[in-house]
């Protein structure tokens, strides 16, 4: 038996029931067929893969290590944990839940420091004045770094802070922080302030491929597989389905609507009987439904799609262009 294609799935914390009920909705039904406490997994339908659940920062290092083919996880801690993450990994796709922002925040007591280029005058007077470092708690330390060092702030020390970090100026260990933010009330709580050009990366979960796996033929169709399901789910859940017939339906028509509605018509013009259908952004729907009975449609039907399967599969030519590189 050929050795089994890995995808790495969080086992704990926010992005679990999220991760979970997206491969579900991509009709990737996630199996633990040793029960809830059993970390190896299986797809149903999809032979010979394996479901590693793990840590959300586990995922980010065995991505890396080439240890997992493709992982779920948030792109603060793919960027946070692999140096030449770009090179290493592919970001495939964004997937629409774990957003937050890496984020530099400090005193709400410190008004006149809005700016990183406020933080770096404050730091380098601290330093003169203290004679050491200011201090930034985090566990973000290479973000961090990176960023302090694109605005061109150097007097600081940072302390490596593994949970609670917020508290840490309040405490007295640190005089501000590098930390995740999503609605900004555990700042708040603590009397921090996020600096106006403090946003250091807006943050999503991720589907991530690894370069290092082990890419055999067999498990590059095993990812086509499965991004073909999660391909058709995305293409599937941006349009609804719209169906009308009517005469006076033509090309002309089409294409206005393709042009005024972003429209567009998979299976062609309208047959012969002026029988059409349509995907159309559900934004949109109500627009070209008026439109459509404008022009002589007595009724206008609209259903949701589950999945579109298309020929092309944008997600896996990215991974095909990413692994050729
Ligand atoms: N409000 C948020 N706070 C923290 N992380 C968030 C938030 N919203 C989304 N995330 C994403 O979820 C990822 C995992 O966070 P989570 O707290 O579940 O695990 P962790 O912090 O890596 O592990 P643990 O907290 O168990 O040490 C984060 O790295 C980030 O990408
Ligand atoms: O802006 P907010 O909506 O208040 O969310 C931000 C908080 O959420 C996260 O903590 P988490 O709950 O993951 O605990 P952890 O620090 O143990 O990871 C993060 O570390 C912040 O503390
Ligand atoms: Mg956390």
């Amino acid at each position: 038996m050929t050795a089994p294609f890995v995808l790495a799935v969080p086992s704990k914390g926010r992005l679990q029931e999220n991760a979970e009920a997206f491969f579900a909705r991509a009709g990737l039904g996630l199996a633990k067929p040793r029960g809830a406490r059993d970390y190896r997994g299986t797809i149903n339908g999809v032979d010979n893969v394996e479901i590693a659940y793990l840590s959300a920062s586990e995922i980010a290092s065995q991505l890396a290590r080439g240890m997992v083919h493709l992982g779920v996880t948030g792109e603060d801690l793919v960027r946070e944990s692999i140096a030449d993450a770009d090179r290493r990994v592919l970001l495939i796709d964004s997937l629409g839940f774990g957003s937050a922002n890496v984020v530099v925040a400090v005193p709400q007591a410190w008004i006149d420091v809005r700016t990183m280029a406020d933080l770096d005058d404050v730091t380098t007077g601290f330093r003169e004045q203290h004679n050491r470092r200011m201090r930034v708690a985090t566990k973000y330390i290479n973000l961090t770094r990176r960023f302090f060092a694109s605005h061109g702030v150097v007097d600081y020390r940072i302390v490596e802070s593994a949970g609670a970090t917020e508290g840490a100026p309040a405490v007295g260990t640190a005089e501000m922080i590098v930390d995740i933010t999503t609605t900004g009330a555990t700042l708040a709580a603590n009397g921090l302030k996020v600096l106006d050009d403090g946003v250091i990366l807006r943050s999503h979960a991720n589907l991530v491929a690894s370069r290092e796996a082990d890419w055999s033929n067999e498990a590059r169709e095993t990812a086509r597989v499965i991004l073909d399901h999660i391909a058709a789910r995305a293409r599937a859940s941006k349009y609804r389905e719209v169906r009308t017939r009517f005469a006076a339906c033509n090309a002309a028509l089409l294409t206005e609507a393709h042009n005024r509605f972003g429209v567009v018509s998979p299976f062609g013009g309208p047959t012969s009987s002026g029988m059409l259908t349509l995907h159309c952004p559900p934004a949109q729907l109500y627009a070209l439904g008026s439109f459509l009975r404008a022009h002589g449609a007595d009724t206008v039907s609209v259903a949701s799609l589950d999945y579109v399967l298309d020929r092309d599969n944008p997600l896996f030519a990215k991974l095909e262009a990413f692994l050729r590189q």
